[in-house]
């Protein structure tokens, strides 16, 4: 990728943009809206939500708002927890997409592994994926296992499996399956939520390139392939996160980064979670 507006090829031919916003914690009203709009004015075209997040209004807002066409934008939201099940999937959709205010979704997640419920859900976004209602079907915080799972009953491979994903996790096993099965990764908490920033190999790269942590983090993903999606409610850092397109980090760089692993989650593990 060489600039914001890059897109990725899925596994179905969908481009999708390789860098967006994340938009948990941004609360539902204004400021949600106007983390839409700024981000869509700074260039973003990749907006990750979910229903779990009460704020697809505000998004839907938003997007509305930003003085750009909707086939330009790429937007992501997610079938929660509670909202699993055949029936219960095409209904959780239908009220996502009222919330939006959207005539059909780019993206549509499996936010996590239900035990029991997740190919039902997956068979349900299978009809809407068949239906044009969305471009592209994909899960979440999945694990090899819950892949291989999956991809028994499917009729349709999933795009995207969207996970923990930093510096301190760097998912090895699961970025080699991925690259195997055509899988295009997602990270989330791409920065860690901020616990990264002090790291003395990334402040002396950051500090080498004149960039900040945050941007040197991002421009990891990027080089290694990785769709990643900063979450800020702040105009100045959604603006500078996505500064990241005139500076090349070397191979031994990115080596270093990717040698903090610690295999340490922040969130829960999806075997033990749902
Ligand atoms: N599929 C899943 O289960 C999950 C998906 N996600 C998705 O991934 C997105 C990103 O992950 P998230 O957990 O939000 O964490 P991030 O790693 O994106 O960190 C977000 C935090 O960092 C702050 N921040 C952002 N930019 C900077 C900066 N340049 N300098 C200092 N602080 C900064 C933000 O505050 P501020 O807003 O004030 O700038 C916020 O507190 C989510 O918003 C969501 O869309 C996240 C968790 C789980
Ligand atoms: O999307 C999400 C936001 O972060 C939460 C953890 O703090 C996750 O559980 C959830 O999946």
């Amino acid at each position: 990728m060489n600039s914001l507006q890059d897109h990725i090829k899925l596994n179905n031919g969908v481009e999708m943009p390789g860098f967006g916003l994340g938009v948990y914690k941004a609360e539902e009203g204004q400021e949600v809206v106007n983390a839409v709009r700024t981000a869509i004015d700074h260039g973003y075209r990749l907006i990750d939500t979910a229903s779990f997040y009460g704020n697809e209004s505000g998004v839907g807002e938003g997007l509305r708002e930003a003085s750009v066409k909707r086939d330009e934008i790429f937007v992501t939201t997610k079938v929660w927890n509670d909202e699993q099940g055949y029936d219960e999937t095409l209904k959780a959709f239908e009220q996502s997409l009222n919330r939006l205010s959207l005539d059909y979704l780019d993206l549509y997640l499996v936010h996590w592994p239900v035990t029991g419920k997740f190919r039902e859900t997956w068979r349900a976004m299978e009809r809407l994926y068949d239906e044009g209602v969305i471009k592209a079907i994909g899960v979440s915080n999945f694990h090899v296992h819950h892949l291989e799972d999956l991809m028994v009953a499917a009729n349709v491979k999933p795009t995207v499996n969207q996970i923990e994903y930093h510096p301190h996790l760097t998912q090895k096993e699961m970025k080699g399956y991925c690259e195997q099965e055509n899988i295009q990764l997602e990270a989330w908490s791409p920065m860690k939520r901020g616990r990264l920033f002090e790291d003395t190999t990334i402040k002396e790269i950051a500090d080498k390139y004149n960039k900040t942590p945050a941007q040197v983090i991002l421009r990891w993903d990027i080089q290694t392939n990785i769709i990643t999606i900063p979450k800020s409610v702040n105009p100045d850092r959604i603006k500078s996160n996505a500064d990241i397109f005139d500076f090349e980090l070397t191979d031994e760089e990115i080596y270093s980064i990717t040698a903090l692993n610690q295999n340490e989650r922040t969130g829960p593990n999806p075997d033990t979670f749902v």
